[in-house]
C-alpha cells in the first residue's frame, strides 16, 4: 500500500514500514507522511545561503539579513557568541528541541558573517 499526496509544492509518497508486525494501522500512514512533508519543506544549510545572498544582492528592505548587515561585523559578531551562549546553555538545561533550535539560529547568524566577509560556501568547506 503507497499514499500519495499533492501538497501544491512536492509530491508525497508514504508507505508503511517494511517490518511492521500485522497490519499498518492508518494513523501511522499519516504519521510518516506528515513527516515526509516536514523533510520536504525544510530549509537546507546551502539553499538558506543562497537565499541570503539573493536577498542581500536585491537589497530587500524587509528582509531581517540585510538590515543585520548594514548593522556590520561588530553587530554580527556579537549575535554569533549571543546565540553560541544560547546553544550551551540549552544543551545543558534545556533539552534536544531547544538546542536544536539555538543550533539554527546560531548557523544563520554565521551565514550572515560569511556574507559580510565576502566568504562561500567553498570558502569554509575545505577546512572541514
Ligand atoms: N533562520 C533564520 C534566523 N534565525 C535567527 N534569525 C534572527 O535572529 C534573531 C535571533 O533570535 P532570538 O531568539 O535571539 O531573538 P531575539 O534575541 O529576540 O532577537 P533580536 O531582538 O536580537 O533581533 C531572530 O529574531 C531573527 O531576527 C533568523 N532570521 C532569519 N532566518 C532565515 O533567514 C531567511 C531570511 O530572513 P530575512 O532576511 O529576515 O528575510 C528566513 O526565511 C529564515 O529562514
Amino acid at each position: 500500500m503507497i499514499v500519495a499526496a499533492d501538497c501544491g509544492e512536492c509530491v508525497l509518497n508514504a508507505r508503511p514500514p517494511m517490518r511492521w508486525p500485522g497490519r499498518v494501522p492508518a494513523f501511522f500512514t499519516r504519521i510518516i507522511m506528515t513527516t515526509d512533508h516536514e523533510i520536504h519543506s525544510m530549509k537546507r544549510f546551502e539553499e538558506l545561503f543562497a537565499e541570503l545572498k539573493k536577498k542581500v544582492a536585491a537589497g530587500d528592505p524587509d528582509s531581517g539579513t540585510v538590515k543585520e548587515l548594514h548593522a556590520g561585523k561588530h553587530a554580527i559578531g556579537k549575535k554569533v557568541i549571543e546565540e553560541a551562549g544560547e546553544v550551551w546553555m540549552a544543551a545543558e538545561y534545556e533539552g534536544k528541541e531547544k538546542t536544536a533550535e539555538e543550533i539554527s539560529q546560531l548557523l544563520y547568524h554565521l551565514q550572515v558573517m560569511m556574507i559580510a566577509c565576502d566568504l562561500e560556501l567553498e570558502d569554509v568547506y575545505k577546512y572541514l
